[in-house]
């Protein structure tokens, strides 16, 4: 993720100390059995609010892209979390999820909105199918993404470092122009190929390798990376929100994260006071974002949870999740709302006054 004015970078080349932010890929409305066809319909957990929605027919529990809301959703990420670059299509955004024509229009989606307002839009294009990796990888590059991230496949798996890389290799030479970042998100992927292990040597296999976004705690692993490859001017974008700070004392240039969607303002602050070397500072500023995901993670969090406290916070219709994920139940909701309020990440006048655990 990345702050707006990409000064919280703390090492490496000007490109790698742009810092990615991580913005949902796409909203999904609820194509509801029950809605009514070519009618407004609510699908949210907020009755009282107008949720968009279209009737595209099919069966009730596909879950359609609501494209509409990207372009909202760009400006409140500049202009409310001051989060300037984007990592469509990863694991929030449910990019594994999508079918391969989705995952194109939502990529175009954010390229289009974000002209002119982002700073970086990187797209993930990983799937198990490597024809479709490459053709996502080559529709990135036309339509001017800057850059390509890609997962281990994860069905059919590779068995070690050289055949994760000769498929990572194969994807990278469809988008030859286009910087090329590692996804390394071994709890979700079950590839467990350390990442220290395969960036050793990996620019001589993949010229366009850039950086790796980790989103793993085995922080032996992610300190390896950074102490050797210190000669190189690679991206170490991390991707544990929670644990951010302990990484950018390894060396993190960035973070790639959920939470940035709606606690993107404060990350940045996060961010700034390390920069300027303020520990004490970047330290509350971290333990007030641990009192929040160490909340929601005792609730069960995920990403059907993340997209109902995006909307919560935003007031942008999320809708909710594809199946086979559900929607976050009310009481989630109604529990992460009064912890919001409580540390002050959600306004409300009336819960201020009586804030004992404010983190403004
Ligand atoms: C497993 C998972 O979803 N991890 C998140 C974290 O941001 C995570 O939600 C957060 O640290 C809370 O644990 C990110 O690493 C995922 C991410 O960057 C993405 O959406 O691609």
């Amino acid at each position: 993720m990345c702050s707006a004015s990409g000064a919280c970078g703390a090492r490496g080349s000007a490109r790698a100390r742009r810092h990615v932010v991580r913005g949902r890929a796409a909203a999904e409305e609820r194509k509801s059995a029950a809605g009514a066809r070519g009618g407004a319909q609510h699908c949210g957990e907020r009755q009282q609010r107008r949720w968009p929605t279209r009737d595209r027919g099919g069966p009730g529990l596909i879950r359609e892209i609501n494209f509409s809301v990207i372009g909202q959703y760009v400006d409140y990420l500049v202009e409310e979390q001051g989060v300037k670059n984007i990592f469509v299509n990863g694991t929030t955004g449910e990019g594994l999820s999508l079918s391969v024509s989705e995952r194109r229009q939502v990529a175009e989606e954010w390229m289009t909105k974000g002209r002119n307002k982002l700073d970086q839009v990187v797209i993930h294009v990983g799937a198990l199918s490597l024809k479709e990796s490459q053709e996502l990888a080559r529709h990135a590059a036309e339509i001017g993404a800057d850059g390509i991230a890609v997962i281990a496949p994860f069905f059919l798996k590779p068995w070690n470092k050289d055949v994760l890389i000769n498929f990572l290799k194969e994807v990278a030479a469809a988008a030859p122009a286009l910087p090329f970042y590692y996804y390394h998100i071994p709890a979700l992927t079950g590839v467990k190929i350390r990442a220290e292990e395969l960036l050793d040597g990996i620019q001589e296999k993949i010229p366009t390798f850039q950086g790796l976004k980790f989103s793993d705690t085995d922080l032996l692993d992610f300190g390896q990376c950074v102490d050797q490859n210190r000669e190189r001017q690679f991206a170490f974008l991390f991707g544990v929100d929670e644990q951010l700070l302990s990484a950018l004392v390894m060396g993190a240039t960035g973070a790639v994260g959920s939470t940035y969607n709606y606690l993107g303002k404060k990350t940045n602050q996060m961010l700034e006071a390390f920069e300027r070397k303020d520990f004490s500072s970047a330290l509350n500023h971290q333990f007030c974002i641990q009192r929040f995901i160490n909340f929601v993670l005792k609730l069960g969090f995920g990403v059907s949870q993340t997209k109902a406290i995006m909307t919560l916070v935003s007031g942008i219709p999320m809708g909710p999740p594809r199946p086979p994920l559900q929607r976050a139940s009310r009481e989630f909701i109604d529990e992460a709302k009064a912890r919001l309020e409580s540390l002050d990440f959600l306004s409300s006048t009336d819960l201020k006054d009586r804030n004992l655990e404010s983190c403004s």
